[in-house]
């Protein structure tokens, strides 16, 4: 066992031992052994059989010490905190995965600068490169430089990444161009209930494409003949069925036009990035895009998504709940507004800088000052709509704020069928989150947070919601397998704990 090992398993054993509150020398009478036997161990500074592990393990209840492949990673809180100082927001998650499908439109090199560094983009990333696109971190791995083939090896699919997300099926309209005949596996992503393809075949069919679901494949057949003859109405006003739709236009060789289009953050930053491309585009930031294709795209395109409105509110959350003075730097207003004006009503202390634009030379940021503040609840329910309502992705966030708030709020999640139900994680942590139905929540508050262990619930959100609750309920609180966090989320712990968090991350050895 190396020097390194030693230390990692000592500290483990060390966090799980405090986790559990016992002393060193309670731990070396389960262990039967002496307390500076245990100083030892936990130093580092002791060889350790894998007999002697399990033991440990045994006497600690504990997962932390098991041998075997690295499993998955937990988080360790230390809640009550106040936090303090500034944090910048990160480039938002959902651009990102639309850039990524969108270089497939690229026949030249695409630059992606400051991309969001989390497990969705580098699922994708596993994905293109599966299929012959080169990848290569660039500047201190902020930027992304991504490569084609002259021809995809769509065969040689990495499946298994492919189903871990949801954007994947962001590669139709790309690649309705470049295919024949393709397959893709069937869209994973967050467990939120059943999440449509109706809208993508029927705003995709105008320009030749017929999808058959079989097999947990959507097997796609292309006329390369078709070509939209008359506006292409969306039937649900969604963000991503948008960026496919803009994305099978951006190589029609024409004008297409696409009515109830989404107007949300994620498609503003693919309609700049196509328009790099030479694509024009009327009418971004409307729920009418026209746009002007080009056949063939070849071109170096260096492109800088903007900063995340979901990460925005999510650090906005922690500030309020912990009820802390923490200014949230580089946050998107524009997508930002309607919230904003609810926690105002609801008696949010804060103020904002004067306006900056994003790296993408279009997207409007401040600096969001947040102050401890007295809340009361919404006189209304509080329910997301598409862009310019209250962001869909935002809502989870609000349950929290409620629960901080004197008084019941009704949170209505209209879009999901599941997501709502994972609010009830909060009651774990002292939480009133009442669920009236499958897409209604009453909260009651104010709360008195106490820590404690929760599995991350299998929603991206609704697992930030638990966290941010975590940090401000008083003692130690675990919270388990965090993938769907950092599918999302950059570095999300270790940046909260610069604003003076108490959170340590561990793993399963
Ligand atoms: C990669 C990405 O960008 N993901 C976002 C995108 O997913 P995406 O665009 O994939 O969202 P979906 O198409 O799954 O729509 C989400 C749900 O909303 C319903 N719906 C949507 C629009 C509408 O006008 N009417 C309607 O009923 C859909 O039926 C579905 O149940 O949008 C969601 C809703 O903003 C966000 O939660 C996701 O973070
Ligand atoms: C639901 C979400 O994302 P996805 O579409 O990637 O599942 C989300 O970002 O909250």
């Amino acid at each position: 066992m190396t020097d390194d090992y030693s230390g990692q398993i000592g500290s483990l054993i060390r966090d799980s031992r405090l986790h559990r509150g016992w002393t060193q020398s309670q731990l070396a009478e389960q262990l039967g052994t002496s307390q500076s036997a245990v100083n030892r161990i936990e130093r580092g500074h002791q060889n350790l059989s894998l007999e002697m592990i399990a033991r440990i393990g045994k006497a600690l209840d504990s997962e932390l010490v098991s041998v075997g492949q690295a499993g998955p990673t937990h988080l360790r809180v230390t809640g009550g905190q106040r936090l303090s100082g500034s944090i910048d927001v990160k480039t938002s998650k959902n651009a990102s995965v639309a850039l990524l499908c969108a270089s497939l439109l690229n026949k030249g090199k695409t630059v992606l600068r400051g991309i969001a560094r989390i497990e969705e983009v580098n699922r994708i990333i596993e994905v293109i490169e599966s299929i012959g696109i080169k990848t290569r971190w660039l500047n201190d791995k902020r930027d992304l430089e991504i490569v084609p083939p002259e021809r995809l090896n769509l065969d040689d699919m990495d499946v298994a990444a492919a189903r871990r997300t949801r954007s994947v099926i962001m590669f139709l309209g790309p690649l309705l161009h470049r295919e024949k005949e393709f397959k893709l596996p069937y869209a994973g992503g967050c467990s939120l209930g059943t999440r449509t393809v109706q809208p993508h075949m029927a705003a995709l069919r105008p320009f030749g494409l017929e999808l058959k679901a079989t097999g947990g494949f959507y097997h796609a057949e292309v006329d390369h003949s078709a070509s939209p003859t008359r506006p292409i109405v969306l039937i649900e006003r969604g963000d991503t069925v948008t960026e496919n739709a803009l994305m099978a236009a951006a190589r029609n060789d024409g004008v297409t036009v696409i009515r109830n289009a989404s107007p949300n953050y994620m498609v503003q930053d693919l309609c700049y990035f196509l328009t790099r491309l030479g694509v024009e585009i009327d009418g971004i930031g409307t729920t009418t895009l026209t746009v002007r294709g080009v056949k063939d795209i070849e071109c170096d395109v260096d492109y800088a998504p903007s900063e995340d409105p979901i990460e925005a509110m999510s650090l906005l959350t922690a500030a309020i709940v912990t009820s802390s003075e923490v200014t949230v730097a580089r946050a998107p207003v524009e997508f930002l507004e309607i919230e904003l004006a609810l926690l105002e009503e609801m008696g949010l202390d804060f103020d904002l800088s004067a306006e900056y634009r994003a790296g993408n030379g279009e997207t409007r940021l401040v600096d969001i000052t947040v102050r401890p503040s007295m809340l009361k609840p919404s006189h209304d329910k509080i329910h997301p709509m598409p862009f310019p309502g209250l962001n869909i992705d935002n809502l989870p966030f609000f349950a929290l704020i409620a629960a901080t708030a004197s008084g019941t709020t009704l949170i209505h999640d209209w879009v999901y069928e599941n997501r709502a139900i994972y609010l009830t994680e909060l009651t774990r942590l002292g939480g009133k989150v009442t669920l009236l139905d499958p897409h209604r929540v009453m909260v009651e508050g104010p709360t008195h947070w106490s820590g404690t262990e929760i599995i991350c619930p299998p929603a991206l959100r609704p697992a930030v919601v638990v966290l941010l609750a975590m940090l401000a309920a008083k003692g130690t609180s675990v919270l388990r397998n965090v993938y769907v966090i950092n599918r999302g989320y950059e570095d999300l712990a270790a940046r909260l704990s610069l604003l003076g968090a108490t959170i340590e991350t561990f793993r399963d050895l």
